[in-house]
């Protein structure tokens, strides 16, 4: 267990409501932790309930943890907690989860839809109903979600969404229809932007690069080992991201603090999308003129 603490202030999201889809693994899982590390009551859902019980619990057990090691008040924990089985395809279940959501936990502040995801296959391969089934998924799955919250909470009491998307800038070879669907919600979200702006709902997107997460990768069998070895030495970073610098993103735009930010798009992939031409190397010195005060010891 990491010893690993969010940067932002313990109670940022005291009394808050928060739903994570597909808060069960990977990225969602640590925008889970983060979310309730600092106060919030936060619902999980995806289709295998079981898997969200098991991280409920060791997350929850993990900040009790890191309260103590950091000498944090165990008052100002909030909680992981599960929701009912739901597949985000599925506009029925999505209902029942909002409702579920709303009557047990009595509002829904935040929203975070980092359900997703998709196989690796070359379009002259791709069958209609594999497309299909990612921009279900991706696409309609996020738009069931968006629509359900603001029907049945946010309309009336304003909220906080945020959508997670994936590195789509230079197309996505062999998974053209998450690209596509990715492309395709970073759109919706500027559009509910201000659709929603009158009932007071901010909605962005994280755009990640390429996130170590072991459950993502195991998707992939194979070609996520072939990944590791042709796309990492092409980063920029030289490396991944982690599911933190991820959800750091997710829980600023959550915040107030981004309180002017409506239908963005955060790119958090270490500048890998304008790398995918590396045709100059840039000398190391300053080029840009600064804007504001900068010390003499801050540049090169
Ligand atoms: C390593 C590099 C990472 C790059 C960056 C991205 C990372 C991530 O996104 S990590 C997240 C990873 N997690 C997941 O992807 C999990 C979620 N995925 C799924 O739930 C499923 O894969 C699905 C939603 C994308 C599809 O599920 P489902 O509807 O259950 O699909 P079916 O089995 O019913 O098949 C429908 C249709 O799709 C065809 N198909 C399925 N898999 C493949 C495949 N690997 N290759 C080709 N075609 C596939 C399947 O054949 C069906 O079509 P028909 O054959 O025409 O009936
Ligand atoms: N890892 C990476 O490099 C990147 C990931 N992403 C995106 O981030 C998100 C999280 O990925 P990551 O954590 O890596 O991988 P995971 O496989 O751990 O996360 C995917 C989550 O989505 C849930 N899910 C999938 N389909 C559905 C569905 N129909 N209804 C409800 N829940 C569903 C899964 O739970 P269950 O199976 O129980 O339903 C799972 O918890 C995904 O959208 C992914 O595509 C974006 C960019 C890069």
């Amino acid at each position: 267990m990491s010893s690993w603490q969010s940067v932002f202030h313990p109670t940022l999201f005291t009394n808050k409501v928060a739903l994570v889809t597909g808060g069960g693994s990977g990225i969602g899982r640590a925008i889970s932790k983060e979310l309730a590390s600092l106060g919030a009551t936060v619902v999980i859902a995806s289709r295998d309930r079981e898997k969200c019980l098991q991280a409920a619990r060791e997350i929850n057990d993990e900040i009790t943890l890191c309260c103590s090691r950091h000498g944090r008040k165990l008052e100002d924990r909030g909680r992981v907690v599960v929701g009912p089985s739901t597949s985000i395809r599925d506009e029925e279940e999505v209902q029942n989860l909002i409702h579920h959501t709303i009557e047990k936990y009595k509002s829904l502040n935040l929203l975070v839809n980092n359900a997703g995801g998709q196989f690796v296959c070359a379009a002259e391969e791709l069958s209609s109903k594999g497309f299909q089934a990612v921009v279900q998924t991706n696409l309609t799955g996020t738009f069931h979600v968006c629509r359900a919250a603001y029907e049945q909470y946010m309309r009336d009491h304003g909220g906080n969404i945020v959508n997670i998307t994936l590195g789509n800038r230079n197309g996505m070879p062999n998974m053209i229809h998450s690209g596509a669907a990715r492309a395709g919600i970073e759109n919706m979200t500027i559009t509910l932007s201000q659709e929603w702006m009158e009932s007071g709902v901010r909605i962005n997107c994280v755009r990640p690069g390429i996130v170590w997460t072991d459950s993502g990768f195991e998707n992939y069998g194979p070609a996520g080992d072939l990944f590791v070895e042709k796309i990492l030495p092409s980063l920029p970073a030289k490396r991944f991201a982690s599911p933190e610098e991820i959800s750091s993103a997710v829980c600023w735009l959550l915040s107030e603090g981004s309180s002017y930010v409506t239908g963005s798009v955060v790119s958090v992939d270490g500048g890998s999308a304008f790398h995918f031409l590396p045709l100059i190397d840039i000398e190391d010195t300053n080029h840009l003129p600064v804007y504001g005060v900068l010390p003499r010891k801050a540049k090169l």
